[in-house]
């Protein structure tokens, strides 16, 4: 980011994503949709105080106050493109963090601001700052701000999770054949892709899940995925020794239901030993997952009785024997991209390699693969992921952003000309496989 300013034009090939191109989605992103969050953060806080102060004692009165006000001060500082700052010592990111802010305010000799910096970093850098207005609290350390959109999201998807949970108990409690477990596997790995459709980032919060069948919507949007290698992903699957399954998982709510549906799923016929569920550490771009939501879903649905309690009690004891587990960690709410995980967290990339399968959710997850680059959009995957290659992964990302890479010839042109915003919608979806 050598000049200071803003450009009116779309970010430029083989550039990083950043607000100061007006033409970018990230641009509209931080002027109008970030700003959104945080007034219904603030909204929250006001309007269940006191509720707040019932659940977390009196000293959330004061420290609820305090963190209206260090919000609506974000908020501000964003809104006017004030360069990023330091973070407090409090949590054990904030060197790593401090870290890269230096290194970039040395790089460009002056300290990045919201807007001319790159996209992906001030947007982690956002929710780790709305992460220290909690840490500097002692009652309301956990208050999770975005935990009520997300409670609300699982409860208006109940009746497409319950078709599903039909689905998956009589499917693991059937013997399938090998044709059938085949189409049963692209089935399970395309609800879980559409599942994605379901962030509250993109809409600033508004609840857009579907509105329809799962198990119809699988077949009917097979065109809006451009590219598809869920046949190199079965066949990876089908041809390797049995192992543990890894999911960076996405978002709570409906999503994460899917994921668990094809995490079973691969469990109870494809045999694999385990399924890792790889969680942020702190609530993060609205909806994403973190451990205590996981919690949350399961007893949500034992209490709903029937077959979603059926499900839910399955995965339970997946669970207690082991089988799935939830697995924290810090890495995946630096601002850091992929290619950089093995050099900031070794130890993580060290237990990547090990996986028989890295199953990316998301969006946020493929920018993060991809690095956040506007490539020409038939630059090989393998070739965005610029050297991450622990072992083979696969992507399952609906698109709500303007980067892509891994199309045929053509294929973008064709989805620019059925809709103008192909790119941020969430209606178009790949699945990108890479076998390293
Ligand atoms: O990772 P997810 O949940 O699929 O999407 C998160 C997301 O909506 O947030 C970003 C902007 O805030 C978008 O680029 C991105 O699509
Ligand atoms: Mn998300």
């Amino acid at each position: 980011m050598g000049q200071i300013g803003f450009e009116d034009c779309d970010t430029p090939l083989n550039t990083r994503l950043s607000a100061r191109y007006k033409r970018s989605f990230a641009y509209p992103s931080f002027k109008d949709r970030i700003p959104v969050i945080l007034t219904k953060v603030i909204d929250h806080l006001v309007r269940d105080k006191e509720s707040i102060i019932a659940h977390f004692g009196e000293k959330a009165r004061e420290e609820v106050k305090n963190v209206i006000g260090y919000v609506s001060q974000l908020k501000n500082e964003l809104m006017t493109d004030k360069p990023l700052t330091e973070l407090s010592s409090l949590g054990s990111d904030h060197e790593l963090w401090n870290r890269i802010l230096s290194d970039k305010t040395k790089e460009h000799s002056r300290p990045p601001t919201w807007f001319q910096t790159e996209w992906l970093y001030a947007e982690c850098y956002l929710y780790r700052r709305l992460h220290e207005a909690f840490l500097q609290t002692e009652a309301i350390k956990h208050l999770d701000p975005f935990h009520w959109q997300k409670t609300k999201a699982l409860e208006n998807s109940l009746v497409q999770a319950e078709i599903l949970a039909q689905h998956v108990n009589k499917i693991v409690s059937n013997n399938a054949d090998s044709s059938e477990t085949e189409q049963l596997f692209y089935e399970f790995l395309k609800i879980s892709l559409w599942g994605n459709k379901c962030d509250l980032s993109l809409s600033g919060g508004t609840e857009i899940c579907l509105q329809e069948n799962p198990l119809n919507q699988v077949l009917k949007y097979d065109s809006f995925i451009l590219a598809d290698d869920s046949q190199c992903v079965l066949k990876h699957l089908a041809d390797s020794p049995k192992g543990t399954i890894d999911f960076v998982l996405d978002n709570a709510g409906y999503e994460v239901f899917t994921d668990l549906c094809l995490a079973e799923f691969l469990l109870s016929k494809f045999d694999e030993h385990k399924v890792l569920f790889r969680t942020k550490a702190f609530p993060w771009y609205v909806s994403d997952v973190i451990a205590k939501d996981i919690h949350y879903i399961l007893n949500t649905l034992k209490e709903k009785k029937g077959e979603l309690a059926e499900c839910a009690n399955r995965w339970q004891s997946l669970f207690d024997s082991g089988k799935f587990q939830i697995v924290e960690n810090q890495f995946w709410t630096t601002p850091c991209v992929y290619a950089d995980m093995e050099e900031v967290d070794p130890k993580l990339y060290g237990e990547l390699k090990e996986s028989k399968l890295i199953i990316f959710k998301g969006d946020l997850n493929y920018r993060k693969l991809d690095s956040d680059i506007n490539w020409p959009p038939t630059t090989p995957f393998s070739q965005c992921l610029k050297g991450f290659h622990p072992a083979p992964l696969v992507s399952l990302r609906t698109l709500k952003c303007d980067t892509i890479g891994g199309l045929q010839p053509g294929k973008a042109e064709q989805a620019a000309s059925q809709s103008e915003s192909w790119m941020v919608t969430g209606d178009f979806a790949v699945i990108q496989f890479d076998s390293s």
